[in-house]
């Protein structure tokens, strides 16, 4: 059917998008996966490196989303912490399916491998990356999952959710419509798209048992990545 944008959703549509284009992790960062050691201590630290430049990234990105900043501090502090693991494996996601610089997948993913990670976190890590590429989502639709992945009301320690709940909602609703849009061939595909933010909250719990399980001797993350993700 005729998809009808209202101008507010345009305009959170051109906003989301610019702040998604706008906040990426610098290219001399990103360009460091190229350099040729590949020890499992400098896939580490190197990985380290991106997550805390994402971090970074990503807390730019938020509060360029409509009405973030407007939430009680101690919300959008815990929105951010709640959120920062599955906006990360969206990212990571969107990166290697992306058709990066020649060669660029393929070290990302030989460093994810050789990072000390334990091989039963690896195979539903890339069983998701996966899932994620065959859905070839456009931008908007990246952008838009992001911002409702940082948006999920039920995250701990949120007090105010139905604020939470009503920013998401509009977000919810303009990537229905851009689901249409972009995939009229497909009217699962929205569903499709929300079946991922399961398969991140999955993702998560693996994650939290990662960090314990780093088999890299004595891994250091960064201040940055302490403080987010509440480890050392
Ligand atoms: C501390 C570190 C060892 C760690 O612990 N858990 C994870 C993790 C891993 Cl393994 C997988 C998923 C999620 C997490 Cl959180 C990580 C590494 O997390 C990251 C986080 C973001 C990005 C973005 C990248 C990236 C590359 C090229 C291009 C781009 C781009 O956006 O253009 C992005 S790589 C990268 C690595």
């Amino acid at each position: 059917e005729k998809i009808e944008f209202t101008t507010e959703q345009q305009a959170l549509m051109r906003v989301i998008t610019d702040a998604y284009n706008k906040h990426q992790i610098p290219q001399d960062v990103t360009k460091k996966l190229l350099q040729d050691q590949y020890s499992t201590e400098e896939n580490f630290l190197l990985l380290t490196e991106m997550a805390t430049s994402q971090v970074q990234v990503l807390v730019e990105f938020t509060k360029n989303i409509p009405g973030f900043l407007s939430l009680d501090r101690e919300d959008q502090i815990a929105l951010l912490k709640g959120s920062a693991v599955e906006a990360m494996f969206l990212r990571s996601a969107q990166a290697l399916n992306k058709k990066m610089p020649i060669g660029h997948t393929e070290v990302l993913e030989e460093r994810i491998h050789k990072s000390g990670i334990s091989e039963e976190f690896i195979k539903p890590m890339f069983n998701f990356y996966k899932s994620i590429g065959e859905l070839h989502m456009v931008l908007e639709e990246q952008a838009l999952l992001t911002t409702i992945t940082i948006l999920t009301p039920d995250r701990p320690y949120v007090k105010d959710q139905p604020a939470v709940e009503r920013l998401q909602e509009n977000v919810l609703d303009l990537l229905r419509k851009m689901c249409v849009l972009h995939h009229p061939q497909e009217p699962q595909y929205f569903a499709r798209l929300l079946g991922r933010l399961t398969e991140l909250r999955t993702l998560s719990h693996y994650h939290a048992e990662m960090l314990a399980s780093w088999k890299v001797n004595n891994h250091k993350f960064t201040p940055l990545l302490c403080e987010i993700w509440d480890v050392q």
